[in-house]
């Protein structure tokens, strides 16, 4: 490294399946005017859903799409190297990285391809943030009693970061965001702080310049903040007690990083597809046969674009039997698409549910 050179900060964001990772990121996208930002989004699943429901219209953001796999080390992962090497030789046109994983996907990889002498000259780790859907923790979705290999994935996700974003959280009262960040601090000792997202919303000063792996602290967690609900974020407590999870933590870390590997990453349990059809869809109709298909079958996510007999295009979005739909931009001739994500979820079965219930042809 060169004496005085300027390391390019890089904060990681990830997060369960569904937990509203993309949601926080176009929040903290339309919040950014002040400084450029280079975002890379990667997807579980053959094809990126995310990066067009990323808003890149905000000026000053470049989305780069890893998509096709995880981030991990070698095979896959080389595509996330290639993509922060491209970034690495123009560096000086943007202020700060920003890393979506797949809501599968630990931060490990990313933290460790960081390190390598190649980009550890150029990027620091600015901080990994996992974002928590705070209703499904309280409701034992990521028990391993409940359901192993999410709760497998999530515990993961929660050892590694910095900060556990407590999201989704508006309809909970004060007894419930305790009760979540006491199973929070429970399974992720580690995490050094906590932060409550109204709506997937987080100050970009508790979330951007953290520098939580470099020698100063951000001057946004010097102090203690005390949580009410209705200020845009706070953190619960300040953590400063657990100050262990630094720059050097992550080295001793690093033994068990390699060790680690990503075993869920590599657990085939996890499949997803994607399905289409040409025709136009009834979309109250198409959001009822999904709700029954994630009730029915071990699908966790949903997620794509539909046309409607209204002549609209809409992003449709399940988490578990949670679905919605938000008007998308049209895109002439653009089929209807939708990617299923769970575990050990049959391709076929679903298909043949859904020609069960709908009058249009998905294959
Ligand atoms: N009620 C509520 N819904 C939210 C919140 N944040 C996200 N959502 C919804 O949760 C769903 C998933 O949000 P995303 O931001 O796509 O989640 P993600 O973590 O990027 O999803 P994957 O990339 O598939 O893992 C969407 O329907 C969002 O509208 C929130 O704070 N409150």
């Amino acid at each position: 490294m060169i004496p005085g050179h300027l390391k390019t900060p890089v904060t990681i964001v990830t997060g369960f399946l569904g937990s509203g990772k993309t949601t926080l990121l176009n929040n903290l996208l339309s919040q950014t005017h002040d400084r450029t930002l280079a975002v890379i989004v990667n997807e579980f699943g053959e094809v990126s859903i995310d990066a067009p429901l990323l808003d890149t219209r905000e000026q000053g953001v470049e989305l780069h799409d890893v998509h096709g796999g995880l981030l991990a080390y070698g095979g896959e992962g080389d595509a996330f190297a290639r993509t922060l090497r491209a970034l690495q030789s123009r560096r000086h046109t943007f202020d700060h990285v920003l890393i979506e994983t797949s809501g599968l996907a630990v931060p490990t990889a990313v933290m460790v391809t960081l390190e390598t002498p190649e980009f550890a000259g150029d990027f620091a780790l600015d901080a990994t943030l996992v974002v928590v859907d705070t209703p499904l923790l309280l409701e034992g979705a990521f028990q391993t009693q409940t359901d192993e290999a999410a709760a497998r994935v999530f515990d993961a996700q929660l050892e590694y970061a910095d900060v556990a974003v407590l999201n989704k959280i508006d309809s909970l009262d004060d007894a419930q965001l305790l009760q979540a960040e006491a199973d929070v601090r429970h399974r992720a000792p580690r995490v050094r702080f906590l932060e409550l997202a109204y709506g997937a919303r987080l100050d970009t000063q508790l979330t951007l310049g953290l520098n939580l792996h470099g020698s100063r602290r951000s001057a946004a967690h010097q102090a203690p903040v005390s949580g009410t609900p209705g200020d845009l974020s706070v953190p619960l407590h300040d953590h400063t007690s657990l100050d262990g999870h630094s720059h050097g933590d992550l080295d001793a870390h690093v033994h068990s990083l390699s060790t680690h590997q990503h075993f869920h990453e590599h657990d085939p349990g996890w499949q997803s597809f994607r399905l289409t059809s040409d025709e136009v869809q009834n979309v109250p109709e198409l959001l009822r046969t999904v709700q029954n298909v994630a009730r029915v079958f071990p699908v966790l996510r949903v997620k794509g674009f539909v046309n409607g007999t209204d002549g609209g295009r809409y992003a449709l979005q399940a988490v578990r039997s949670r679905v919605e739909t938000d008007p998308a931009p049209a895109r002439a001739g653009a089929p209807n698409e939708l990617i299923f994500i769970g575990y050990h979820i049959s391709r076929k079965k679903v298909t043949e549910a859904l020609q069960k219930a709908l009058p249009q042809r998905w294959a």
